[in-house]
């Protein structure tokens, strides 16, 4: 590895700096954009020539402006799953390669969207708040929840997440069908090409598929509707999957049973008329977030700067296709 030429722009502290430090990128020179007093584009221009890798953590948007002030760049390694903040077709342009996290926290993100089901099911963090309120003695029997088992569960994206959380909520009894761009050979799940057709034949819907233009706003008003008045939308991916102005609409309104939300259009603003609602269960963009993932995280993302410095193939290499 040429150390000499290994400087690794960092935009932002990336969770995984949280819990791990940055030791484990201790080989390389680490150049840390929120710790200089200059405006990023100073910052970026001075270190233009020597940034050859980036790493993201996803909160920070690549676009082509900012991708522009960095000629020499050739490598971003991002810390998510997601790749919805990385102009894609200007790196395919620019030949810059990048890796990201692969499916390091499909089990975790598998784990969290059951979790918020089953919140919501069976009115766990609503049942919590009336324990902790002191409402028990004075109120009475808390409100029904809904039984999990039995449930028809639509995955819309069965990649490697949507695919966990099948496995899961098929040891719980539900009737697991999916919506994805293709219809996967390996699976007996009943498969739609349309999510209004699958929201229509199911009670529940789990969002778990990746930001992009063609799922933009894909879980609409009408998507909801045909879920129906006791229908379930669970989020996992990316909030603008979910038109959330007509998601809110539908909750206050009665025309949708519940939610579970893991993640939000405009984060970190939640719209405030879903805090009065029990029948929705918020959670601030945590799915990916335990300390065992992040630690196997740090693993990855020095690997593929060790791979990329020394001219080998990336360890979790995004294939961008034309
Ligand atoms: O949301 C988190 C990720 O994309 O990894």
């Amino acid at each position: 590895m040429k150390s000499s030429h290994a400087h690794i722009l960092v935009l932002e502290p990336p969770p995984i700096m949280i819990i791990c430090g940055d030791q484990f990128l201790k080989n390389f020179r680490l150049l840390k954009a929120w710790e200089s007093q200059l405006p990023l584009d100073q910052f970026l221009t001075i270190h233009a020539q020597s940034v050859q890798a980036l790493l993201s953590s996803g909160r920070y948007s690549l676009t082509a402006d900012i991708l522009q002030l960095l000629p020499s760049l050739r490598l971003v390694v991002t810390t998510s799953a997601g790749l919805n903040h990385i102009d894609l077709p200007e790196c395919r342009r620019r030949g810059i390669s990048i890796a990201n996290a692969k499916d390091t926290y499909s089990e975790d993100v598998a784990d969290m969207a059951v979790g918020l089901l089953i919140d919501v099911f069976r009115k766990i963090s609503s049942a919590d708040s009336f324990v902790r309120k002191g409402l028990w003695p004075t109120k009475g029997d808390f409100p029904l929840g809904s039984k999990l088992g039995g449930k028809r569960v639509g995955i819309v994206g069965l990649g490697s997440i949507g695919q966990e959380v099948a496995k899961r909520l098929q040891a719980f009894g539900c009737r697991i069908s999916y919506c994805s761009r293709n219809k996967k050979p390996y699976v007996s799940y009943p498969f739609y090409s349309s999510v209004i057709q699958l929201a229509t034949d199911c009670d529940v819907l789990i969002v778990c598929c990746g930001l992009t233009q063609q799922t933009h706003h894909m879980i609409n008003k009408d998507v909801m509707l045909a879920l129906g008045k006791e229908g379930v939308v669970v989020n996992v991916g990316r909030g603008a999957i979910i038109k959330e102005e007509e998601l809110v609409q539908c909750l206050v309104q009665g025309e949708l049973g519940g939610a579970g939300l893991d993640v939000f259009e405009n984060e970190p603003k939640v719209p405030g008329e879903l805090f009065a609602l029990d029948k929705v269960v918020l959670s601030p963009h945590t799915a990916v977030r335990t300390a065992e993932t992040l630690i196997a995280m740090c693993e990855l993302v020095k690997g593929n700067f060790e791979a990329f410095f020394s001219n080998k193939p990336l360890l979790s290499p995004v294939v961008l296709n034309n």
